[in-house]
């Protein structure tokens, strides 16, 4: 019998990745307290960026932050929600007062998939090849090794892209292996991206628990889910993200990895059209400290007005 007060609702989006996503936190829930999945409601929410893909719009015409979480953050502070459940790159770095990432699930893997049916990889593809992204980032990555390449606006889900890709729209694209994977869609990888050429989104591939900060019963229903080497290398480029004042609108590569004593961060800037690139790294044992002074370093290189002369 279901009680009357669920132990939990969580908040995602719609999407196959997002629902994917949020059955697994309730699995994992379930299991570290032990109760039953009908304990546990799965609320959907209706974003701005996703409205924006059905509307065939772009990110950059909505604009504004938290675009794909804003009508999580709302339900979670009105307490319609306890906890939302976001992929971490799409979570911006200012967020709204009164909500706080409490937990992160294990990172998947952080690498981007490259997806082609014409090409075994970004060397092989054709000259002038059309290259669907909509991320700026990835966008600047494959013009930095591929000139020629002409970019084509991509966005959808990611069972959406690969229909496009298959429907001829793009000759290429790249997808996060870590939803491909939470999808069982890897199988569609033609070739696996290396971080150095293809240095991941800050924050790809974990998936955050945010909650109220202020409460502390959910903050202990959440924390045995929080995977600390996890939250540590995310806190880490999040920060250095937040030094750059970034977004997923900007063209801005992270990776922290685990190192013997502490954690290394590597960050990197590029120009829309890649031939321009500052990269920085740095190891440490303050995940924000390490953020501070990769962002630092980076912002030292590229000019703290890098976004004024990068983006125009
Ligand atoms: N912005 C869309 C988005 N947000 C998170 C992921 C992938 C899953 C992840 O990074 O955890 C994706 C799709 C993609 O980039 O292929």
């Amino acid at each position: 019998m279901q009680s009357p007060i669920p132990f939990a609702r969580i908040g995602t989006r719609g999407s196959p990745l997002a629902l994917a996503q949020a059955r697994l936190v309730r699995e994992l829930l379930c299991q570290a307290h032990g109760i039953g999945q009908a304990d546990i409601e799965i609320e959907v929410f209706s974003t701005g960026g996703d409205r924006s893909q059905a509307e065939n719009t772009t990110l950059s015409d909505i604009g504004g932050k938290g675009v794909f979480t804003k009508e999580i953050d709302e339900a979670l502070l009105s307490g319609r929600i306890d906890i939302g459940v976001h992929s971490s790159k799409d979570v911006a770095t200012g967020m709204p007062q009164g909500m706080v990432l409490a937990a992160f699930l294990e990172r998947e893997d952080v690498r981007d998939a490259f997806i082609s049916v014409s090409a075994r990889d970004i060397d092989t593809l054709p000259e002038g090849a059309r290259f669907g992204t909509s991320s700026i980032r990835r966008a600047a990555q494959a013009l930095r090794l591929r000139p020629d390449l002409r970019i084509v606006p991509f966005r959808g889900n990611v069972h959406t892209r690969l229909k496009k890709l298959l429907d001829g729209v793009a000759d290429a694209t790249l997808l996060a292996l870590a939803g491909l994977n939470r999808l069982d869609e890897a199988h569609r990888a033609t070739a696996i991206l290396d971080t150095k050429a293809f240095m991941p989104a800050p924050a790809q591939g974990a998936i955050a628990l945010a909650i109220r900060d202020a409460d502390a019963r959910f903050a202990g229903i959440v924390a045995p889910l929080d995977h600390a080497p996890t939250h540590a290398g995310i806190l880490a480029e999040r920060t250095m993200l937040s030094v750059l004042d970034g977004s997923c609108r900007t063209p801005v590569g992270a990776l922290s990895t685990r190192t013997g004593a502490g954690y290394e961060l590597c960050g990197e800037i590029l120009s829309l059209d890649g031939q321009t690139s500052f990269q920085a790294q740095a190891t440490g044992s303050d995940p924000v400290a390490l953020g501070e002074q990769v962002g630092r370093d980076l912002l030292a290189q590229a000019g703290a007005d890098w976004q004024t002369r990068f983006l125009a």
